[in-house]
């Protein structure tokens, strides 16, 4: 699989890297984006954890995240995303992605946890390049893209959605987005807290991401990290009318604005991906890393309801 940034994807991926990409939800399509049938174009893109509901007659495909019970950023869900994406890239009749959760009340819970803990480098190395890999795609996409957060969108959630051009956010006060890693006894990496600093600025950045604060949706409007905040069965409305919005924009005009806004953000990776990758597989295999992140973990276990 001819990727632009180079991720390493399981073996039966890059043997058969459309086997990640069988459709599994025949029978469960919800309709399609713009009131278009889901039907066979749902069969094109579907994979076991994104749903992905095109419609081609307004060019936007609607991509669910499902992978209970918090839509975790496993290292098969950020690989099935990134195929996804590339997919619906691909295929000139879409301009458009809105990206939202199929998972009740959570659009997504971050990374995955026990990706991080107990591991070995060599796996730490293929999951960081995923990670890096998803955030390249999204962020550097020629598509529009539109988060729908239907959900808690802590930590990996929230980087997802601030790739985006736009975020709507359901206004339900336990629907919280932020970047708390500090609170795991973690970073966050450059790239990241460059993305927080382009989209809600230096000062704020600064205090936000060393309280590991989590945002309520009158907040994060306030602070400008989420673009409206509407009742929650709105969400998704909203956000096909926003993407109506961007998408009135000659395409053309729109990406090469979009690159100039975004390259040097993302050149700063670009030019340095080995050692960011290096340095995060030398942070997390640090002893007290792995306690930090294992008592999180196990707090999160126990804390029920
Ligand atoms: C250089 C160092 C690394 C830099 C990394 C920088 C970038 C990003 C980092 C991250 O994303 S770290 C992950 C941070 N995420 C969180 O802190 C969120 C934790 N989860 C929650 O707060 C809640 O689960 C929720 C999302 C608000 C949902 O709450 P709800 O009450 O609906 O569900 P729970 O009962 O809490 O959870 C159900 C089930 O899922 C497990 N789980 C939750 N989050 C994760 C996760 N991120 N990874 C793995 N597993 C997770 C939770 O333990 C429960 O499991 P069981 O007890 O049912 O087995």
């Amino acid at each position: 699989m001819a990727l632009a940034s180079g991720v390493r994807f399981p073996a039966r991926a890059l043997l058969r890297p459309w086997s990640l990409l069988r459709d599994t939800t025949l029978g469960r399509s919800e309709p399609a984006a713009g009131g278009g049938g889901g039907g066979d174009g749902a069969r094109l893109f579907g994979s076991q954890r994104v749903l992905v509901e095109p419609d081609a007659a307004s060019g936007v495909a609607v991509m669910k995240f499902r992978n209970p019970p918090v839509n975790s950023l496993s290292l098969e869900l950020l690989t099935e995303l990134v195929i996804s994406l590339e997919k619906v890239e691909n295929d000139k009749t879409f301009r458009g992605v809105i990206l939202t959760s199929a998972c009740p009340r959570v659009f997504s819970a971050g990374l995955d946890l026990t990706e991080l803990c107990g591991r070995n480098p060599a796996h730490y190395t293929e999951y960081w390049k995923a990670v890096q890999e998803l955030w390249l795609r999204t962020y550097l996409s020629s598509l529009v893209l539109v988060a729908a957060i239907n959900g808690a969108c802590p930590a990996g959630g929230c980087i997802i959605a601030l790739a985006c051009d736009c975020r709507v956010l359901a206004d339900n006060p336990k629907y919280h987005i932020g970047l708390n890693e500090t609170l795991l006894g973690i970073t966050t990496p450059f790239w990241l807290k460059d993305t927080y600093v382009n989209t809600i600025g230096h000062r704020a950045s600064e205090q936000a991401l060393q309280l590991g604060s989590l945002f309520p949706p009158s907040e994060a409007l306030q602070v400008g990290l989420v673009d409206q905040v509407v009742p929650e069965d709105q969400v998704l409305s909203t956000a096909l009318s926003e993407m109506a919005r961007w998408l009135a924009v000659p395409d053309h005009a729109r990406q090469l604005t979009k690159t100039m806004m975004r390259k040097a953000t993302a050149d700063r990776l670009l030019r340095q991906r080995d050692a960011d990758i290096q340095n995060f597989v030398s942070f997390i295999c640090r002893d007290s890393i792995q306690k930090s992140l294992q008592v999180y973990l196990e707090k999160l276990r126990q804390r029920k309801g």
